[in-house]
């Protein structure tokens, strides 16, 4: 090696140094620029979804701040790889020639000491100055990096400021430093409110006019008033080492206030800052608190009766993701699912979603994802079904340049890889190869991944939820599915009801149709479509009725859906029930059997969804004591829902 001596610095240069030697095997003198391929970048961008967008709207403020410095801003992904590039017309050949451009891989590892890389290790905010640099061709360079965290504080990005000129001393790099930190604090803090936009966040700081600040503290809550994310400053004003003490408890453990005072001053029309006590030592501090997001709300379409319809349903934003409040609607097995789902998220507990098609497994998934730590990493979906045999291998575990032919020349990093920190939905996991369930295992076992044609093993965070329409107990007794993963993977079963078992049918069509309807004017069902709406099957599940409504929705005029409006499978099955009692509400395996058991479980069921499931409203409507509500639920099978 030729040795360049260690320059007189501060422990965090030194032991960066000892790494790049005894660790990494690092030669100043051959270090050599790697550049990832332009598809590889495209991925690294995508992984980080948002954070990009969000970082580079900020970068924008500080390239103003620094305009004509001679610094350029970068932002890294948690692999050191550049996405992003901020770098005055002036400056971007030398820029480019130092490597300081998009696609270069600044981890420590390839370019030994450095800000971004050193930054990415240290998990805080570096300056590495010229001769700090390991490798000889980064000794012109001055880089401050400074680490941008998800929600619940693991390494996202990096944000960087680099001069490609050596200049000043170490000491004059504190204003870059501390502009560039201040950035990512910015960074992060979007990041967390945009992670929490279904919860409330509660924003607080010793001094009133802190409040809604970079230094104020971070608190997310949801439904039931439980912590589920806090920012550092948050725990550091609380007195708390690390965020984890706080999360899981319910916020009037905390303060002197409970969830619902608090969702009611996030609710009021205007937003004043208030005085709060914490318990612990009776601190004061001064708050604000924003009620869940507007864009989950438009989803909460409202529903309203009048004479030629017997469902309104508003326009509503189209919306990807549904979080759990949308899920759940009024149905008990789904509030049951989504109860026990929060309950296991974040806990190490492999979820297995269990459902006919088109239940939702995976947008219950992705819901699952949505208020797990994991949030800002990729949910990354995978249908073993519907891969060829032959290319679940190489989609799941990716291969290396060459690896066989007809692969990409530059190699492909399989789902595995991409899911790394997020999460990976394997839906049909009874469609995959035993084979690749032993390789599967491993991963699951070892936690890394060995690329086709690789020997060399890759660490991964991998988190799966997978997903399956058949009895996979009796896929393991029959040899088609390997024991030992099938319990790996089931940690818990959620089972996602099938839509004629549902109790909630009313309040599932108005979901589906707000999905569905972009217009501004509200839409309306008539009273004999609904009915037919109801009474339906639904082989197809959530699925079909996407389709059916999206084409109702398409040829019904004065925004009404009407029968006329509607597929003749659906007003055949009308006919068919013509003259019988109502059945909606009985499921083929249900206790009721006769048709007046059937009209009995129907009314109940009808009654219970429209008081929300409120026992005592749903016993008096029907002229019931609670007891014998109770009784006849348990009769015809119908769990209690949990109190709304
Ligand atoms: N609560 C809901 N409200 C409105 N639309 C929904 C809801 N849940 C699922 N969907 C829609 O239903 C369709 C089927 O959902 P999804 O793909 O999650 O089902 P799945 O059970 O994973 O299906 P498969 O087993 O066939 O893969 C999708 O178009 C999805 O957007």
């Amino acid at each position: 090696m030729s040795a360049r001596a260690r320059p007189n610095t501060p422990d965090l240069v030194a032991g960066s140094w000892d790494r790049c030697i005894r660790d990494y095997g690092l030669d100043p003198a051959r270090i050599e620029l790697d550049v990832v391929s332009r598809s590889k970048l495209s991925e690294h961008r995508d992984e980080l979804g948002e954070v990009v967008s969000i970082a580079r709207a900020e970068m924008e403020n500080l390239a103003a701040q620094i305009a004509g410095s001679g610094y350029a801003l970068l932002l890294t992904d948690a692999h050191g790889v550049i996405l992003y590039n901020r770098v005055e017309q002036a400056l971007r050949t030398s820029f480019r020639a130092a490597g300081l451009w998009d696609g270069a891989d600044w981890s420590e590892f390839r370019q030994g000491t450095n800000g971004i890389g050193t930054c990415i290790v240290e998990h805080r905010p570096v300056t590495i100055h010229c001769a700090d640099h390991f490798a000889n061709r980064n000794t012109s360079l001055s880089c401050s990096a400074a680490p941008i965290r998800n929600a619940q504080g693991n390494l996202l990005a990096v944000l960087d400021a680099s001069s490609v000129q050596c200049e000043g001393t170490r000491a004059g790099q504190t204003h870059t430093v501390a502009l560039v930190s201040m950035s990512a604090r910015l960074i992060e803090k979007c990041i967390f409110l945009n992670a929490n936009s279904e919860n409330l966040v509660l924003r607080f700081h010793s001094r009133p006019e802190f409040v809604s600040l970079i230094h104020d503290g971070m608190i997310a809550v949801d439904e039931s008033g439980h912590i589920v994310a806090v920012d550092d400053s948050a725990a550091m004003q609380l007195g708390c080492d690390r965020r984890e003490e706080l999360t899981g408890r319910a916020i009037d453990e905390i303060f002197d206030m409970d969830a619902a005072a608090l969702a009611e001053r996030a609710g009021a029309k205007t937003q004043t800052v208030w005085p709060l006590h914490e318990h612990r030592r009776g601190r004061r501090y001064y708050a604000r608190a924003r009620s869940p997001a507007e864009v989950n709300r438009s989803q909460r379409v409202t529903a309203a009766h009048n004479d030629d319809a017997a469902l309104r349903i508003s326009a509503a934003r189209r919306h990807q993701t549904r979080g759990f409040a949308d899920l759940q609607g009024s149905d008990p097995r789904m509030a049951e699912n989504v109860r026990c789902a929060r309950r296991v998220v974040d806990r190490q507990v492999q979820i297995m979603l269990r459902g006919e098609t088109g239940t939702g497994k995976e947008v219950f998934a992705r819901a699952i994802h949505g208020v797990s730590r994991r949030s800002a990493s990729p949910f990354v979906a995978v249908n073993c079904a519907a891969i060829p045999e032959t290319l679940i291998e190489s989609e799941l575990f990716g291969y290396k340049p060459g690896a066989f032919t007809g692969a990409r020349r530059d190699g492909m990093r399989g789902k595995i890889l991409q899911s790394s920190g997020g999460t990976l939905f394997l839906d049909e996991i009874g469609d995959m190869p035993v084979e690749l369930q032993t390789r599967l295992l491993r991963v699951l076992e070892e936690r890394e991944v060995v690329p086709l044609g690789s020997e060399t093993p890759i660490p991964v965070d991998l988190n799966v939820i997978s997903a399956t329409h058949a009895d996979l107990a009796d896929l393991v007794e029959s040899g088609g599915f390997r024991k030992d993963l099938y319990y790996r993977l089931n940690g818990i079963t959620l089972t996602l009801p099938a839509v004629r078992e549902r109790a909630d049918l009313h309040s599932l069509l108005r979901s589906v149709v707000a999905f569905e309807h972009d217009g501004e004017v509200a839409i309306k069902v008539a009273e004999d479509a609904l009915s037919a709406l109801v009474r339906y099957d639904w082989p197809g599940n959530i699925r079909q009725m996407r389709n059916v409504m999206r084409t109702a929705l398409a040829l019904c005029e004065d925004s009404i859906i009407r029968l006329s409006d509607l597929p003749a499978e659906l007003t055949d099955q009308v006919d068919a029930h013509r003259g019988e009692s109502g059945t909606a509400g009985c499921s083929a395996d249900s206790a009721s059997a006769n048709p007046l058991d059937c009209a009995e479980r129907a009314a109940l069921l009808s009654a219970l969804d429209e008081n929300r499931w409120n026992i005592t409203n749903t016993a008096g409507q029907l002229s019931m004591s609670r007891n014998t509500l109770y009784r006849k639920m348990k009769k015809h099978e119908i769990p209690p829902s949990r109190e709304r």
